[in-house]
């Protein structure tokens, strides 16, 4: 994990105070009994056709943080988790490793094909916390040695992917299976359906494909008699913001202090002038939390640019050496001024998130009371932290305590200290 001090003031349209953005995805989690159950559910691990499905060792190996997953025994933290599905080549991965590795969509051209569930675990902060699981485009997710209902209890968001520039028939079938099954394991999963590589689209190509797949899809559903469920549809590419839009509603679909959240940015937000105000992950660029007016692309891509020059100023400039261990500092901040009259003002929350928000430059003449409704906004956040801290301990407790009485076998006494 990297901290950066940025000490230099730029003297033009650009103005950055002492900064940390602070990065880092912790890859992989989970505990041996998760381990073990996922690992036990197919004698010798998960294989079957030719498809190796994480091995114990694998998932060993890859799973080395302290954080304990939704279904473990002792992780008293509910963790989400969000599964990637959808035909070969038609885009996990890529979306994986541009949203959560920064890696440039050039670059996925050069993916190779993934032969094995892929689960990684991202907790930036206490908000932004899950696990993602990219499924391989081939594999016979309904197997009967496969224990898909395990995967499915513990789901929070299920995203296909559906190639729009390809056909998308056999995409379509594969997503009513996939959905008609995993409704029936656990109801309260979302289901978000991404229309994939729209970059390649005109406008009204776009909508065209959007309702065509909407409609088809609910058809689908309704023949089913599954009217039901819900689907969400985005159109994403992983070559502009469209995709890390997509995913932060995904995201904060699983934040359950989202109205809270929301709440305090619109108290925020008219006390102090402000015309849009977003609560920001730096590190994978998803907004979790913005106030009530609508969303725009461009604000949201302003936004994802303006923590771009933050964290890269700040990489160029920001000291090295004792400081650097400092992962947070009140004074963080960055402030530009567009040739529209409109100022975007950044400020360092928590160690991985910051306020961007939007305002008239002659609101920011009022500055003093900015700073002084951020302090008490701050501290709100901080205080919304803290109960999701002690809610996850007191589970975490319970469910020791459940765990140890069902590990004694009847009449046992417990063991004396
Ligand atoms: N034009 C365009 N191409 C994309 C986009 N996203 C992914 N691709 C390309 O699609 C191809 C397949 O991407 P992958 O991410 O490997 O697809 P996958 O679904 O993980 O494939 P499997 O691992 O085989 O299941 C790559 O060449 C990517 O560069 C997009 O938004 N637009």
């Amino acid at each position: 994990m990297n901290a950066f001090r940025f000490r230099h003031t730029i003297h033009s349209s650009v103005c950055l105070c002492p900064l940390h953005p602070v990065f880092g995805v912790n890859i992989g989690s989970s505990s041996d009994q998760q381990l073990d159950r996922l690992t036990e559910s197919v004698p010798g691990g998960l294989v079957q056709s030719g498809v190796a499905i994480l091995s114990r060792a694998e998932m060993e190996t890859t799973t080395k943080t302290n954080i304990l997953g939704l279904s473990d025994p002792f992780g008293g933290e509910v963790k989400p988790r969000i599964l990637l599905m959808g035909l070969r080549r038609s885009g996990k991965s890529s979306i994986q490793k541009v949203v959560f590795h920064k890696m440039s969509p050039n670059e996925t051209l050069f993916l190779e094909s993934t032969n094995k569930i892929c689960r990684e675990d991202v907790s930036n902060s206490s908000f932004v916390s899950f696990q993602i699981w990219d499924f391989p485009g081939q594999i016979d997710f309904f197997d009967p040695t496969f224990d898909y209902e395990m995967i499915f209890r513990g789901t929070g968001a299920l995203i296909f992917v559906i190639d729009s520039q390809d056909d998308y028939v056999e995409a379509l079938s594969r997503l009513h299976l996939t959905v008609t099954r995993a409704y029936k394991v656990n109801p309260n999963i979302n289901f978000e359906v991404f229309i994939h590589k729209v970059d390649g689209l005109s406008d009204d190509h776009k909508i065209e494909k959007q309702r065509d797949i909407h409609k088809r899809a609910n058809d689908d559903l309704a023949d089913a008699a599954l009217e039901r469920i819900h689907l969400s549809f985005y159109l994403t590419s992983i070559y502009d913001h469209s995709i890390f839009e997509a995913f932060s509603k995904v995201v904060q679909k699983l934040i359950p202090q989202l109205p809270t959240l929301e709440n305090l940015l619109n108290i925020f937000i008219s006390n102090s002038g402000i015309e849009k105000a977003f609560l920001f992950d730096v590190v994978s660029k998803i907004y979790i939390a913005t106030d009530s007016s609508p969303v725009d692309m461009q604000t949201y891509e302003l936004c994802c640019d303006m923590i771009d020059v933050v964290i890269d100023i700040s990489c160029i400039y920001g000291l090295t050496g004792e400081e650097a261990g400092i992962p947070y500092d009140k004074e963080s901040m960055a402030i530009i001024r567009l040739n529209n009259t409109t100022v975007m003002y950044l400020k360092e929350v928590t160690k991985f998130l910051a306020l961007v928000c939007f305002l008239r430059e002659e609101s920011f003449e009022r500055k003093g009371l900015i700073d002084y409704n951020f302090h008490c906004f701050r501290k709100a956040i901080q205080e919304v932290f803290d109960v999701r801290v002690k809610v996850q301990k007191s589970r975490k407790l319970l469910s020791q305590r459940r765990w140890s009485k069902q590990a004694m076998p009847n009449g046992t006494p417990a063991p004396q200290h």
